[in-house]
């Protein structure tokens, strides 16, 4: 599904007006019975007393056309305008006059004056994609007193105060249990906490064509099931050739474990296996690789030079590199820990090899340790699957920073490297070399835990060594590690889902 900005919307409405010739009003109407519909299907007949809290523009019209519809469907529907509408102009003002012929009741909002107890619900129409900073005056102090009644709100495209471009939320903003987006879902709605906000988001057509979405280049997608299995090829993924022998799947190097970390180590490779590759090697100091012995019995192990503390910082990246030989793609970071001229290191490894990489954990702590100047461009694809904090650490800012605004971070940042970005968190944002980004939905929070970036990280690196496309490793890597955590979490509570479970459901 397409994923827009407020601008590119703005754009999507001008050109369906204007190009093909829809008039505004139709939109209007479509998008305003629309939310009628989406509230009546969530109120039903049990909660039939809305207020409708009405702004000066499209937003507001939008809910003024809501409020007909619902009224016609039987509910007690009144009007809050929150500025006094005799001027206002345009599409807003013919909604205004329908409304009073129809007639809708309405009155203008007085701060304090509501007494919120007669309604049931209520509908969000205040500030939609036209809505700049923190909403003022009036505005505020409707979206403070509705937040406070405790009713349960359905916001009109966006909940009033949110960015509808990065998710931040403005002081004050909507708290919706529903949100009805307009024609396509907003930026916004899909990354937290603009997603908590919102709640439920629905995206209901409004005349506005899919197809012009593609034809004006919006590139940000989430990605549905049947998206997965039609756009990113899972279906075809998933059935594997009954020709086949261990050779056919690739055989994946992961670099990962130390002493203290050996966990990492064991996880990764585990998910590697369990997704699906033919032959995983496992690269891990040769003081651990004794107790560990077992653990994974069908991955090798390759035990690496010792520093006599079960660390790397005896291993030359000259004994790794060959390692890559015979390899379809390796996977180095996972509790490696870090060590004196690291950076380096990572660096001759990054130059000298030529299998796709996936760098996670300290493998970008290293890179990040040579300043935030982009490495050149390998011959072979790179994955990186940073945290926020990692990110942070990458790009130079603040974790803060980070999260601002993720989609237009890991765009920027994978087109300038050349890479394919992962930045984990809720809502994961997958960035492509080429400028598109992926948001996933599926996981939830029983995975913020340690052990599931490692488990993330063995199943892109596993999906790589099968051959996948980096973009479609990474989407599907982190869309089938989400889809694991809800499966796990279906069948026991999210407090105790681990990543080892991750793994099993896998
Ligand atoms: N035909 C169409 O274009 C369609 C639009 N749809 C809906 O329209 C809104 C976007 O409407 P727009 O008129 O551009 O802006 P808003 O209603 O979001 O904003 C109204 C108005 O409010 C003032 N304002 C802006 N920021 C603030 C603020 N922080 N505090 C107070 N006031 C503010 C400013 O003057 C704006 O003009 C879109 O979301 C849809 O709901 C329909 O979908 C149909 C097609
Ligand atoms: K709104």
């Amino acid at each position: 599904m397409y994923v827009v900005t407020a601008e590119e919307m703005r754009e999507l409405d001008r050109l369906t007006i204007e190009q093909i010739g829809i008039p505004s009003l139709v939109l209007m109407e479509n998008a305003g019975r629309a939310v009628a519909e989406e509230v009546f299907r969530a109120a039903g007949t049990g909660r039939t007393r809305w207020g409708v809290l009405v702004g000066k523009g499209n937003n507001g019209a939008d809910g003024v056309v809501a409020a007909r519809h619902l009224q016609d469907a039987g509910y007690d529907v009144q009007l809050l305008y929150v500025e006094d509408p005799s001027l206002w102009k345009g599409e807003s003002a013919v909604q205004r006059d329908i409304a009073v012929h129809y007639p809708l009741r309405s009155e203008v909002y007085v701060p304090g004056a509501v007494d919120w107890s007669r309604f049931d619900g209520l509908i969000d129409a205040l500030l939609g994609t036209g809505s700049r900073g923190a909403p003022r005056g009036p505005y505020a102090a409707i979206i403070e007193e509705a937040n406070a009644s405790g009713l349960p709100i359905a916001a009109v495209d966006i909940p009033s105060g949110l960015n509808a471009n990065t998710g931040s939320l403005n002081k004050p903003c909507i708290h919706a249990f529903l949100t009805v987006a307009l024609a396509f879902t907003k930026r916004g709605l899909e990354q937290f906490p603009g997603a908590e906000a919102a709640g439920q988001v629905i995206v209901r057509r409004i005349g506005i064509p899919g197809g012009l979405a593609d034809k004006l280049g919006v590139s940000t997608f989430t990605l549905t099931a049947e998206e997965m299995d039609e756009k990113q090829g899972l279906d075809a993924f998933r059935k594997r050739r009954s020709d086949s022998h261990k050779g056919s799947f690739g055989h994946l190097l992961i670099a990962a474990g130390s002493r203290t970390m050996s966990g990492a180590g064991v996880l990764c490779t585990r998910a590697a296996i369990h997704g699906g590759c033919g032959l995983v090697t496992w690269a891990l100091p040769d003081r651990i690789s004794g107790p560990l012995t077992g653990l994974v019995p069908e991955a090798m192990l390759q035990p690496m030079e010792d520093n006599g503390h079960g660390g790397w910082s005896a291993v030359a990246a000259e004994q790794l590199i060959p390692l890559t030989e015979g390899k379809e793609a390796m996977v180095l970071g996972p509790g490696m820990g870090r060590w004196d001229g690291d950076t380096l290191w990572m660096r001759a490894v990054w130059d000298q090899t030529d299998v796709p990489l996936v760098v996670d954990a300290d493998g970008l702590n290293m890179m990040a340790s040579s300043g935030t100047k982009p490495w050149p461009t390998r011959k072979a694809p790179v994955i990186l699957t940073p945290h926020p904090g990692e990110m942070a650490r990458l790009a130079g800012l603040t974790t803060a920073e980070v999260q601002a605004d993720r989609i237009g971070l890991v765009r920027a940042f994978a087109a300038e490297r050349g890479v394919t970005l992962v930045l984990k968190g809720a809502r994961t944002v997958i960035a492509t070399p080429d400028g598109k980004v992926y948001i996933n939905r599926t996981g939830n929070s029983g995975m913020a835990k340690g052990g599931s970036g490692d488990v993330l990280a063995g199943l892109i690196g596993s999906l790589l060594a099968q051959g996948l496309h980096p973009e479609q490793a990474a989407v599907i890597g982190v869309f089938l590690h989400g889809q694991a955590g809800d499966r796990a979490a279906a069948d026991k509570p999210s407090y105790a889902l681990t990543a080892s479970d991750l793994i099993t459901y896998l």
